[in-house]
Protein backbone atom coordinates (compact mmCIF):
# COMPACT_ATOMS: atom_id res chain seq x y z
CA UNK A 1 0.00 0.00 0.00
CA UNK A 2 1.32 3.56 -1.18
CA UNK A 3 1.64 5.58 2.08
CA UNK A 4 -1.22 8.90 1.60
CA UNK A 5 -0.04 11.85 0.64
CA UNK A 6 0.14 14.78 3.55
CA UNK A 7 1.61 17.53 1.96
CA UNK A 8 2.07 19.21 -0.93
CA UNK A 9 3.76 22.50 -2.33
CA UNK A 10 2.64 23.77 -5.72
CA UNK A 11 4.73 26.22 -7.62
CA UNK A 12 5.81 27.73 -4.21
CA UNK A 13 7.65 31.23 -4.12
CA UNK A 14 8.69 33.56 -1.42
CA UNK A 15 10.44 36.94 -1.97
CA UNK A 16 10.86 39.53 1.27
CA UNK A 17 10.46 43.25 -0.01
CA UNK A 18 13.18 44.92 1.87
CA UNK A 19 11.56 47.97 2.81
CA UNK A 20 14.78 49.95 4.27
CA UNK A 21 16.49 49.12 1.09
CA UNK A 22 14.52 51.46 -1.42
CA UNK A 23 11.93 48.70 -1.77
CA UNK A 24 14.59 46.01 -3.25
CA UNK A 25 12.92 42.48 -3.70
CA UNK A 26 14.98 39.33 -2.19
CA UNK A 27 13.50 36.20 -3.67
CA UNK A 28 14.66 33.39 -1.66
CA UNK A 29 12.06 30.55 -3.10
CA UNK A 30 11.13 30.26 -6.60
CA UNK A 31 8.94 27.67 -8.30
CA UNK A 32 9.39 24.92 -5.78
CA UNK A 33 7.30 21.33 -5.74
CA UNK A 34 7.44 18.96 -2.81
CA UNK A 35 5.58 16.07 -1.83
CA UNK A 36 5.59 14.35 1.67
CA UNK A 37 4.30 11.11 2.38
CA UNK A 38 3.21 9.78 5.79
CA UNK A 39 5.97 7.99 7.62
CA UNK A 40 8.51 9.83 5.62
CA UNK A 41 11.15 11.97 7.02
CA UNK A 42 12.41 14.28 4.37
CA UNK A 43 15.58 16.52 5.49
CA UNK A 44 16.20 20.07 3.76
CA UNK A 45 19.62 20.36 2.62
CA UNK A 46 21.99 23.07 1.33
CA UNK A 47 24.16 26.00 1.97
CA UNK A 48 23.18 28.99 5.33
CA UNK A 49 20.93 31.23 3.34
CA UNK A 50 19.29 28.60 0.91
CA UNK A 51 15.86 29.15 2.25
CA UNK A 52 15.45 26.39 4.48
CA UNK A 53 13.99 28.32 7.42
CA UNK A 54 12.00 30.19 5.22
CA UNK A 55 10.39 27.45 3.43
CA UNK A 56 9.36 25.69 6.92
CA UNK A 57 7.78 28.94 7.62
CA UNK A 58 6.00 29.62 4.82
CA UNK A 59 4.38 25.87 5.24
CA UNK A 60 3.27 26.89 8.86
CA UNK A 61 2.08 29.90 7.85
CA UNK A 62 3.70 32.23 9.04
CA UNK A 63 4.99 33.81 6.16
CA UNK A 64 2.59 34.31 2.84
CA UNK A 65 4.01 32.85 -0.31
CA UNK A 66 4.75 35.10 -3.35
CA UNK A 67 2.83 32.98 -5.47
CA UNK A 68 2.19 29.16 -5.33
CA UNK A 69 0.06 26.87 -3.11
CA UNK A 70 0.56 24.80 0.68
CA UNK A 71 -2.02 21.62 0.29
CA UNK A 72 -1.85 20.16 3.87
CA UNK A 73 -4.18 17.05 4.34
CA UNK A 74 -6.31 18.06 7.77
CA UNK A 75 -9.65 16.59 8.37
CA UNK A 76 -10.24 14.52 5.67
CA UNK A 77 -9.78 16.96 3.48
CA UNK A 78 -7.35 19.38 1.25
CA UNK A 79 -7.05 22.63 2.39
CA UNK A 80 -4.79 25.06 0.96
CA UNK A 81 -2.63 26.94 3.62
CA UNK A 82 -1.78 30.21 1.89
CA UNK A 83 -5.41 30.71 0.71
CA UNK A 84 -6.93 29.63 4.53
CA UNK A 85 -9.00 32.26 6.95
CA UNK A 86 -6.48 32.87 10.32
CA UNK A 87 -9.25 30.62 12.49
CA UNK A 88 -8.28 27.36 9.38
CA UNK A 89 -4.41 28.19 10.48
CA UNK A 90 -5.17 27.71 13.89
CA UNK A 91 -7.07 24.79 13.43
CA UNK A 92 -4.69 23.37 11.42
CA UNK A 93 -1.89 23.82 13.75
CA UNK A 94 -3.62 22.95 16.79
CA UNK A 95 -4.61 19.08 15.33
CA UNK A 96 -2.59 18.58 11.75
CA UNK A 97 0.92 20.53 11.80
CA UNK A 98 3.38 20.82 14.52
CA UNK A 99 7.07 23.33 14.55
CA UNK A 100 9.48 22.73 16.31
CA UNK A 101 12.41 25.98 16.34
CA UNK A 102 15.55 25.68 18.19
CA UNK A 103 14.46 28.19 20.42
CA UNK A 104 11.65 27.78 23.44
CA UNK A 105 8.99 30.91 23.56
CA UNK A 106 7.05 30.81 26.21
CA UNK A 107 4.84 32.28 28.93
CA UNK A 108 7.13 33.55 31.65
CA UNK A 109 7.23 31.63 35.49
CA UNK A 110 4.95 28.45 34.32
CA UNK A 111 6.79 25.46 35.09
CA UNK A 112 8.19 23.13 32.91
CA UNK A 113 5.96 19.84 33.01
CA UNK A 114 3.15 22.39 32.85
CA UNK A 115 4.80 24.16 29.74
CA UNK A 116 5.21 20.17 27.87
CA UNK A 117 1.85 19.43 28.91
CA UNK A 118 0.01 22.26 27.43
CA UNK A 119 -0.61 21.44 24.23
CA UNK A 120 -2.02 18.11 25.27
CA UNK A 121 -4.25 19.68 27.22
CA UNK A 122 -5.63 22.24 24.37
CA UNK A 123 -6.14 18.99 22.56
CA UNK A 124 -8.67 17.60 25.04
CA UNK A 125 -6.58 15.59 27.65
CA UNK A 126 -7.43 15.97 30.95
CA UNK A 127 -4.35 17.06 33.65
CA UNK A 128 -3.51 13.68 34.63
CA UNK A 129 -3.19 12.18 31.53
CA UNK A 130 -1.18 15.29 30.02
CA UNK A 131 1.43 15.67 32.97
CA UNK A 132 1.75 12.25 32.98
CA UNK A 133 2.91 11.62 29.11
CA UNK A 134 4.54 15.46 29.61
CA UNK A 135 7.03 13.48 32.46
CA UNK A 136 7.23 10.46 30.09
CA UNK A 137 8.82 12.67 27.51
CA UNK A 138 11.02 14.72 29.88
CA UNK A 139 12.50 11.82 31.43
CA UNK A 140 13.49 10.02 28.00
CA UNK A 141 14.76 13.60 27.01
CA UNK A 142 17.41 13.16 30.21
CA UNK A 143 15.46 16.29 31.87
CA UNK A 144 16.46 15.96 35.61
CA UNK A 145 13.18 15.89 37.49
CA UNK A 146 14.08 17.93 39.75
CA UNK A 147 13.68 21.19 36.99
CA UNK A 148 10.36 19.94 36.46
CA UNK A 149 8.19 21.93 38.68
CA UNK A 150 10.45 25.38 37.49
CA UNK A 151 10.04 27.82 35.15
CA UNK A 152 12.98 26.97 32.15
CA UNK A 153 13.78 30.61 31.48
CA UNK A 154 17.12 29.86 33.37
CA UNK A 155 17.78 26.81 32.11
CA UNK A 156 21.11 25.51 29.80
CA UNK A 157 20.55 26.21 26.21
CA UNK A 158 20.40 22.13 25.61
CA UNK A 159 17.85 21.81 28.60
CA UNK A 160 15.41 24.39 27.04
CA UNK A 161 15.99 22.70 23.62
CA UNK A 162 14.86 19.61 25.43
CA UNK A 163 11.48 20.92 26.63
CA UNK A 164 11.00 22.52 23.32
CA UNK A 165 11.17 19.28 21.78
CA UNK A 166 8.84 17.88 24.43
CA UNK A 167 5.92 20.11 24.25
CA UNK A 168 6.45 20.03 19.80
CA UNK A 169 6.09 16.51 20.46
CA UNK A 170 3.54 15.47 23.43
CA UNK A 171 0.32 15.52 20.34
CA UNK A 172 1.34 13.41 18.20
CA UNK A 173 0.38 15.52 14.61
CA UNK A 174 0.17 14.04 11.16
CA UNK A 175 3.23 16.40 10.01
CA UNK A 176 6.11 17.53 11.87
CA UNK A 177 8.28 20.59 10.94
CA UNK A 178 11.21 20.64 12.38
CA UNK A 179 13.85 23.80 12.30
CA UNK A 180 17.20 22.35 14.01
CA UNK A 181 15.97 21.26 16.91
CA UNK A 182 18.88 19.32 17.87
CA UNK A 183 21.21 22.10 17.59
CA UNK A 184 22.35 22.57 21.13
CA UNK A 185 22.05 19.19 22.15
CA UNK A 186 25.06 16.21 22.61
CA UNK A 187 25.04 12.83 21.02
CA UNK A 188 23.46 11.12 23.39
CA UNK A 189 20.20 13.05 23.72
CA UNK A 190 20.39 14.00 19.67
CA UNK A 191 20.14 9.77 19.76
CA UNK A 192 16.71 9.88 22.35
CA UNK A 193 15.47 12.78 19.46
CA UNK A 194 16.01 10.52 16.71
CA UNK A 195 14.34 7.71 18.37
CA UNK A 196 11.03 9.79 19.02
CA UNK A 197 10.98 10.90 15.49
CA UNK A 198 11.16 6.98 14.27
CA UNK A 199 8.24 6.24 16.29
CA UNK A 200 6.58 9.52 15.09
CA UNK A 201 6.86 7.89 11.81
CA UNK A 202 5.87 4.33 12.40
CA UNK A 203 2.83 5.92 13.71
CA UNK A 204 2.28 7.40 10.38
CA UNK A 205 3.97 10.98 11.00
CA UNK A 206 5.04 12.54 7.87
CA UNK A 207 8.42 15.01 8.96
CA UNK A 208 10.27 18.27 7.74
CA UNK A 209 13.00 19.31 8.82
CA UNK A 210 16.38 20.87 8.85
CA UNK A 211 19.21 19.29 11.09
CA UNK A 212 22.66 20.72 10.26
CA UNK A 213 24.55 17.93 11.70
CA UNK A 214 25.61 15.39 9.63
CA UNK A 215 25.23 12.61 11.95
CA UNK A 216 21.46 13.36 12.90
CA UNK A 217 20.47 14.17 9.38
CA UNK A 218 21.62 10.31 7.98
CA UNK A 219 19.82 9.02 10.91
CA UNK A 220 16.29 10.40 10.69
CA UNK A 221 16.98 11.23 6.80
CA UNK A 222 14.47 8.99 4.33
CA UNK A 223 14.65 11.40 1.78
CA UNK A 224 16.70 14.73 1.43
CA UNK A 225 15.38 17.62 -0.63
CA UNK A 226 18.68 19.76 -1.96
CA UNK A 227 18.07 23.84 -2.26
CA UNK A 228 20.05 26.33 -3.38
CA UNK A 229 20.18 29.92 -2.77
CA UNK A 230 18.77 31.88 -5.77
CA UNK A 231 20.68 34.45 -7.22
CA UNK A 232 19.72 38.73 -6.61
CA UNK A 233 16.64 40.00 -8.40
N1 LIG B 1 11.77 38.23 7.16
C1 LIG B 1 12.76 38.35 6.26
N2 LIG B 1 12.98 39.52 5.65
C2 LIG B 1 13.99 39.66 4.75
N3 LIG B 1 14.83 38.65 4.39
C3 LIG B 1 14.63 37.46 4.98
C4 LIG B 1 13.60 37.23 5.95
N4 LIG B 1 13.67 35.95 6.35
C5 LIG B 1 14.70 35.40 5.67
N5 LIG B 1 15.27 36.29 4.86
C6 LIG B 1 16.41 36.06 3.96
O1 LIG B 1 16.15 34.89 3.22
C7 LIG B 1 17.36 34.18 2.97
C8 LIG B 1 17.18 32.74 3.39
O2 LIG B 1 17.15 32.68 4.82
P1 LIG B 1 16.84 31.34 5.61
O3 LIG B 1 16.93 31.64 7.06
O4 LIG B 1 15.58 30.76 5.08
O5 LIG B 1 18.05 30.41 5.13
P2 LIG B 1 18.54 29.01 5.68
O6 LIG B 1 18.79 28.15 4.48
O7 LIG B 1 17.56 28.49 6.69
O8 LIG B 1 19.90 29.40 6.38
P3 LIG B 1 20.67 28.81 7.69
O9 LIG B 1 21.10 27.42 7.30
O10 LIG B 1 21.81 29.75 7.88
O11 LIG B 1 19.69 28.85 8.84
C9 LIG B 1 18.45 34.91 3.72
O12 LIG B 1 19.17 35.71 2.80
C10 LIG B 1 17.68 35.78 4.71
O13 LIG B 1 18.36 36.97 5.00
Amino acid sequence: MTAALMLELRDLSKSFELHHQHGARLNVLRGLNLRLHAGECVVLSGASGAGKSTLLRVIYANYHPSFGAVHVRHDGRWLDLARATPHEVLDVRRHTLGYVSQFLRVIPRVPTLDIVAEPLLQNGACLEQARERAGNLLSRLNVPERLWQLPPGTFSGGEQQRVNIARGLIVPRPILLLDEPTASLDADNRAVVAELLEEARANGSAVLGIFHDEDMRERVATRLFPMQALEAA
